[in-house]
């Protein structure tokens, strides 16, 4: 399907859309570190982080420096990888953090500091005045050493805009990478985030990037209507892991941008070792794939009921909006079952290499059905009794 023709791709007169030209920075060693069942050794982190810089994402952000005396050292030896992906760290918003930080060897540093009333009450006490001066001080200190530099205000969908667009402003107008949007608590929906990210747009020269959770099931919806609105760099972590129920997932991501901007996604992802990389980490935290996961997911491709397996036996369009074979996947008719039809197990006959007439093939459905009503049945099930009714004939 060509981008003019697709009717999920962004509108050519949709002058601030990111869809099509997206960046990802791929958390898992960040975020995904503070997911409650993560431990990663170091051997761990460098074998996600080379496999993640395989797949192909532009950014790898990694655990503070100043947790604890191993997350430093893990974060030199992932810089001394030689990587594709640019390395980050993600600090406070502290000079303590960004000495340390700027000497691991990162391509650039991650600065946060909340800003609702929420976290300058009781997390770390200072006022709008305090934070812009110590992010000034970092950001200059980490500019000065030749690095990346992005100032992301925590709890950004519960703080006040007024502060948010000034705190921005003025991080902008000394000269950082990027500004970042947090929806710390997973609060934003949609729509709003794409009114705070298009504000922010016409505030800012710099790149926006956004980080949303999922603790109302909006994660990856808000990183698409954040692209929509002018985002450039959206954060995902593998598997979506991260603080409470976790992010937007790269997966899940994939999914939605391959349907929207097709070419560049397959240009840019290697889509076919996505499944490798949800099990390495799913394997690290001791989970297992959700069972509905997008893509990877076992019933992601597999198609049930006989009017649907109908239709995808014909055109598999009819029901797919994703293409297994683009992610090295396999579609599956699930025919064994009361729910199937005469086609699909016209098809299993097929498979069977047998000769049916399609009166037959009819006959044969019912027979199915009858005893698929009674209990559940296994491939094995099906194939016996279509043996054995074709041996009848
Ligand atoms: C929303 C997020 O996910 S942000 C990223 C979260 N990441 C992490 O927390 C990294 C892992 N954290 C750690 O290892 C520890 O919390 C450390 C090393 C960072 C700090 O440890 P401690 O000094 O023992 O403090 P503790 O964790 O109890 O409390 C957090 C401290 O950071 C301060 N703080 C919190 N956020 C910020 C910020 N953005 N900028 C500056 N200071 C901050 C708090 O005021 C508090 O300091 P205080 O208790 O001395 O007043
Ligand atoms: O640094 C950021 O932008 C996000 C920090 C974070 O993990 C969050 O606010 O949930
Ligand atoms: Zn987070």
């Amino acid at each position: 399907m060509s981008v003019n023709s697709n009717p999920y791709a962004p509108s050519p007169n949709d002058l601030l859309s990111n869809v099509g030209n997206f960046l990802l920075i791929e958390s898992t060693l960040r975020e995904g570190e503070q997911f409650a069942n993560a431990f990663f050794s170091t051997e761990k982190k460098i074998e996600i982080a080379k496999a993640l810089d395989d797949f192909g994402v532009d950014y790898i952000e990694l655990t503070s420096p100043v947790a604890s005396e191993q997350s430093r050292s893990d974060c030199e030896a992932i810089c001394k990888l030689g990587l594709k992906a640019k390395i980050l760290t993600h600090i406070r918003c502290h000079m303590d953090d960004a000495r340390v930080a700027v000497e691991t060897g990162v391509d650039g540093v991650d600065v946060v500091i909340g800003t609702s009333k929420f976290l300058r009450e009781y997390s770390h006490g200072k006022d709008m005045n305090y934070i812009a001066k110590s992010a000034i001080e970092v950001i200059e200190f980490v500019k000065s050493k030749g690095l990346e530099i992005r100032f992301s205000s925590e709890d950004s969908f519960r703080s006040d805009i007024v502060d948010l667009l000034n705190i921005y402003k003025t991080v902008d107008k000394i000269g950082v990478n990027r500004v970042g949007i947090a929806d710390t608590v997973g609060c934003a929906n949609p729509r709003q985030v794409y009114e705070l990210v298009r504000t922010l747009k016409s505030v800012v020269s710099c790149d926006i990037e956004c980080h949303f959770h999922d603790d109302t099931g909006c994660a990856i919806g808000n990183a698409y209507s954040a692209l929509e609105a002018g985002a450039r760099l959206i954060d995902v972590s593998v598997l979506g892991i991260g603080e409470r129920n976790g992010i937007t997932s790269l997966g899940g991501l994939m999914a939605r941008m391959i349907v929207s901007a097709p070419d560049y996604v397959k240009s840019k992802y290697k889509l076919h070792k996505l499944r490798d990389l949800e099990n390495l980490v799913a394997d690290a935290v001791h989970v297992n794939l959700p069972f509905n996961n997008p893509i990877t997911g076992f019933c992601a491709f597999t198609h049930k009921a006989g009017i649907h397996a109908k239709a995808i036996l014909a055109n598999p369009s009819t029901y797919e909006i994703l293409n297994p074979e683009d992610f090295g996947m396999k579609r599956y008719i699930h025919f064994a079952n009361r729910l199937t039809g005469w086609n699909a197990i016209k098809s299993r006959v097929e498979q069977l290499n047998l000769s049916l007439s399609d009166d037959q093939v009819k006959e044969v459905t019912s027979k199915i059905k009858q005893i698929g009503d009674v209990r559940q049945l296994s491939i094995e099930d099906v194939d016996t009794i279509i043996k054995d009714y074709h041996s009848e004939q």
